[in-house]
């Protein structure tokens, strides 16, 4: 088999919206999300000073770092003895080495899954870009975690399938399923760093790609028409937030008031179930009129379940939803909240002056906006030529 020892890995991952469901999923509840036509890409290239080089221009101040691979291997907790085809989550004590080695939270993140499949017996230049906001509810996370898993597997061969013709290609695509849930897997580890409880969904939309609904008990299930033509405009309201502090919210919340929560949670799982049913109909009868009058419902219910019941809203998300709905579209947040990205449902008929007009109102109150390309590929890998 020819191995990748000499040669450069380049990974692409996307980002997502959830359309609906976030919080509730993490209460194994039903969510849906889609992936972006944002992407994190990654390259890994061999070296040989039994060094680390780690690029992140996305993370203010880091630029890039430098550290011998011993420096990893003489921690106390070091992962000796995991099987790569076995993911797990990282060793607390080990989590805690990585705290005193960096204290940057993504970074514990990387290091962990560097250190765990690498064994840190191969030296690599490691270099992120991402077309992503960070922080902002589009899964930047998720996309991270996914290239450096996807990355690495491939770099060390390390395949669920044992090297399938699918895998083993140079050019450009995705991997095998069986590599994808292996990806998948150890993507969510990463993300249990980065967020402490998340549901899933971020990792596996971002690996497997297109629209898929998701739940915690049976995990992601592809919507296998996809999701309708909708029009979607992603509005960032630029206020920074953590995923992890807002998950811990939600369910401390959940925990002290489960008979006024757990209805919340219950509407918010009817909410996801019905959009299918829509989408379905949708694909039976192509009545778009009926399709977007749901969903303009439905952004409304979820994003005042989210906001008045879960309290992950934020005042620049209520401006944003205020203007939106003044020029007659619904908007909902997508992500954790608390800031980040919101989505506003566009019509399928709205014009380029409509959509101007819109972007020019959000840019008066500070906002960015751009029109998504949803249902992308999920993680792409490919062998760039030395
Ligand atoms: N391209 C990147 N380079 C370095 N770290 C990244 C990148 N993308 C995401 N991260 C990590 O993920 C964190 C953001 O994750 P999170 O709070 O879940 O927001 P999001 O909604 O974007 O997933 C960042 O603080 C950083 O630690
Ligand atoms: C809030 C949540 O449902 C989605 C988090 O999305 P993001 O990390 O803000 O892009 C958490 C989860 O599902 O893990
Ligand atoms: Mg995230």
């Amino acid at each position: 088999m020819i191995s990748n020892d000499n040669n450069t890995i380049q990974v692409s991952a996307p980002g997502k919206i959830i359309l609906f469901g976030e919080h509730a999923v993490v209460l194994e509840k039903t969510a849906i999300a889609a992936s972006l036509s944002l992407r994190t890409t990654v390259t890994f290239t061999p070296n040989d000073k039994n060094r680390l080089l780690l690029d992140l221009p996305d993370i203010p101040d880091f630029g890039i770092k430098e550290w011998s691979l011993d420096d990893f291997k003489k921690l106390g907790h070091f992962p000796t003895d995991i099987d790569p085809l076995k993911p797990i989550e990282c060793n607390q004590d080990f989590a805690k080495e990585l705290t005193n080695f960096i204290d940057i939270k993504g970074i514990h993140t990387f290091l962990f899954l560097f250190c765990t499949l690498t064994k840190c017996n191969k030296a690599m230049d490691i270099r992120f870009s991402s077309a992503l906001p960070i922080g902002a509810g589009l899964g930047s996370s998720a996309s991270f975690c996914v290239g450096i898993c996807a990355g690495l597997l491939k770099a060390l061969d390390i395949y669920a399938c044992g090297g399938c013709e699918q895998c083993k290609s140079t050019s450009e695509g995705q991997p095998c399923n069986q590599q994808l849930n292996l990806i998948n897997q150890w993507s969510l580890q990463g993300e249990k760093i980065m967020h402490g409880t998340p549901s899933g969904i971020d990792n596996a939309v971002s690996t497997f790609g297109k629209a898929l609904t998701f739940t915690r008990k049976n995990g992601y299930s592809v919507i296998e028409n996809g999701i309708p033509p909708l029009r979607i405009l992603i509005t960032n309201t630029k206020v920074s937030r953590s995923t992890k502090t807002l998950v811990e919210g939600v369910i401390n919340r959940s925990k002290q008031f489960p008979t006024l929560i757990d209805p919340v949670s219950n509407l918010i799982d009817t909410i996801s179930k019905q959009c299918i049913t829509v989408f379905d109909q949708y694909h039976q009868d192509k009545d778009y009129d009926r399709l977007q009058t749901a969903m303009d419902l439905m952004f409304d219910m979820n994003q005042h379940l989210l906001s008045g019941c879960y309290g992950v809203g934020h005042s620049s998300i209520d401006t944003i939803v205020s203007i939106t709905k003044s020029l007659g579209f619904h908007t909902k947040l997508t992500g954790a909240g608390g800031g980040g990205c919101v989505i506003t449902l566009l019509k399928r008929d709205t014009t380029d002056d409509q959509l101007n007009q819109l972007k020019n109102k959000l840019v008066e109150s500070g906002f960015e906006s751009w029109e998504a390309t949803v249902g992308d590929p999920g993680v792409l890998v490919s062998v760039i030529p030395n």
